[in-house]
This record gives structure tokens, C-alpha cells and sequence, in this order.
């Protein structure tokens, strides 16, 4: 990994035109010498909230984990491929993954804040990054864009800790777009949650279309339909013995659950396998 200096990063990933913000290419995707990912192409559109669906251990996360170069955190993780963000490549020898996560942040499974206040989990990433502005009116900002401020507002000193799950999700949201990334990639961010909690961080992915482009993992079908535009179904492939997952079908979210292109695509959304 080469640090660069921000301006040569902002140069690098300067602005590119169009309506495909992310396109990622995974020819093949290693873990030491396990092939996990092979052949998947997934064009992630501005604006746009893509959903990556599919059976246990198809490479879900292992996709969506290459969009910000997060995989380069785990041991023996190989990439063959692209993942062009504003038609530039992140993963150019000359980008820094830290910077590229600036644009692109991410939420996990579990919802994790920092064992800090709520005011300070938000202010973290604003700090890290020497934001020189209003701090205070930025991380408002931020728990308003969460759905969060008026449950928080009067105690922002009180432990991230001492939230629900589903306020902690959002309080990881908050936290997230604080730093305002262009794309936001969630992985699986309801699966802790109860229904409740779950509608709300639905409804909180659609209002944050206004202004971010999201792709999210989910096990949830039903909530591919409701928040997604797109759909990328994988499948795993164990004929050569193996276990590699790959992109069988892209497309309209709509499209894609009411005419499947593949059979594969088909036995899934009707159930016949999970
Ligand atoms: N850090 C890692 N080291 C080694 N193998 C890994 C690692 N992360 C994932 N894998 C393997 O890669 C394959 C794909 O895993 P991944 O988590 O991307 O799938 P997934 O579709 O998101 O699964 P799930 O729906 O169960 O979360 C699996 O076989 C998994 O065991």
C-alpha cells in the first residue's frame, strides 16, 4: 500500500461523467489459495441502491468488501480484476484504501459503535480527517440524515453503548455519513435487528438515496424488493469441487423477481433453497 498525498488521490479519482459510479470486475477473488469469488460484474449505478442476494458463502460480503478495498485487511486476500469508482481504478498502485474509504464508508452486520459518546462516535471520523469547520453542527447534521437526532438529542454525552440495536445501527449510519462518502456499502445491516428496527433502516436507505448511492447485502428477499433498484443474485459453484461463488444474474430488482433469466435465479426467490 502507497500513502499518497490527498491531492494526487483527488486527482486520481477525479470526477468522472455518467451515470455508473462503481463498476467492479472480480475475474477471481482468493483467500490464500481458496478461490471464494470468480467471473462477477457488477455495475453500480449513481444514485442507485443495489442489493447483492444469494445463498450462504456465495461471495456476498467478499464482493461488496472489494468496493472499498476492505478485503485488503484479511490475510492471503488476492484480487484479479477492477473496481473502477468514477471510472478510475481503487485499486491503482498509487491510491491509498484509507482514502478510497473516505468516499465510499461502510455499515456492518453488527452494529458497532465506539465505546464513546454518542457526540464523539459521530465527531470520530470528522476528527480524523482535520475538519476544520463546526464539529457540533456536523455531527447534527449527520444524526438528522441518521433518523436518530430526536431520539439522542438531549443526551449525546451517554455511551453509543446505551442505545438499542436498531439506534445503534443507525448511530453507525450517522457515523458513516458524517464524513459524507459518495457510496455507502452495507453488509447485511438489519439481520441483528428486530422488525421494527428493520423497517426503520429501510426507511432510512430510501430517504438516503436523496443523496448517497447504496449497495447493501442482504439475506432478505423481501427487503431486496423494497429498497433496491438493482439485484445481483450469486450462486456458489461446487462442480469442480470447489466452493466459488459467482454473479449468475444482474438486473432490474423488479425484473429480476418477476422473470428471472436463470434457473438458478428462479429456484431461489421462490424458496427452494436458502
Ligand atoms: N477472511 C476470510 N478468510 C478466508 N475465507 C473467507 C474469508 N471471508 C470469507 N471467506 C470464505 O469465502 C466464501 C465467501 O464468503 P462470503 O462471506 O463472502 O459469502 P456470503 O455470501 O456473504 O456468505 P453469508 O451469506 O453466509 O454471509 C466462503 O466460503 C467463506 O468461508
Amino acid at each position: 500500500m502507497i500513502a499518497t498525498p490527498s491531492d494526487e488521490v483527488e486527482d486520481l479519482l477525479a470526477n468522472g461523467d455518467g451515470d455508473l459510479l462503481l463498476d467492479c470486475r472480480i475475474r477471481n477473488l482468493y483467500y490464500g489459495s481458496f478461490r471464494a469469488v470468480r467471473d462477477s460484474h457488477i455495475p453500480i449505478h449513481r444514485g442507485s441502491v443495489t442489493a447483492f442476494i444469494g445463498p450462504s458463502g456465495c461471495g456476498k460480503s467478499s464482493a461488496l468488501r472489494c468496493l472499498n478495498r476492505m478485503n485488503d485487511l484479511v490475510r492471503g486476500f488476492r484480487f484479479d480484476g477492477h473496481v473502477h469508482f468514477r471510472g478510475k481504478d481503487i485499486y491503482h498502485a498509487h491510491i491509498d484504501p484509507v482514502a478510497v474509504r473516505r468516499y465510499i464508508g461502510m455499515v456492518f452486520q453488527q452494529p458497532n459503535p465506539f465505546a464513546m459518546s454518542i457526540f464523539n462516535n459521530v465527531a470520530f471520523g470528522l476528527r480524523l480527517n482535520r475538519y476544520r469547520g463546526d464539529i457540533g453542527e456536523k455531527v447534527e447534521e449527520a444524526l438528522r440524515g441518521a433518523a436518530l437526532w430526536e431520539e439522542v438529542k438531549d443526551k449525546l454525552k451517554n455511551s453509543g453503548l446505551s442505545l438499542s440495536g436498531g439506534q445503534q445501527q443507525r448511530l453507525c449510519i450517522a457515523r458513516a455519513i458524517a464524513t459524507e462518502p459518495e457510496v455507502l456499502l452495507m453488509d447485511e445491516p438489519c439481520s441483528a435487528l428486530d422488525p421494527i428496527a428493520t423497517r426503520r433502516i429501510e426507511e432510512l436507505i430510501s430517504e438516503l438515496t436523496e443523496k448517497y448511492t447504496i449497495a447493501i447485502v442482504t439475506h432478505n428477499l423481501q427487503q431486496a424488493k423494497r429498497v433496491a433498484n438493482n439485484t445481483a443474485f450469486m450462486y456458489v459453484d461446487t462442480s469442480e469441487g470447489g466452493r466459488t461463488g459467482y454473479l449468475v444474474e444482474f438486473g432490474e430488482t423488479q425484473e429480476l423477481f418477476d422473470s428471472p433469466q436463470e434457473d438458478a435465479t428462479k429456484r431461489y426467490i421462490q424458496g427452494e433453497f436458502s
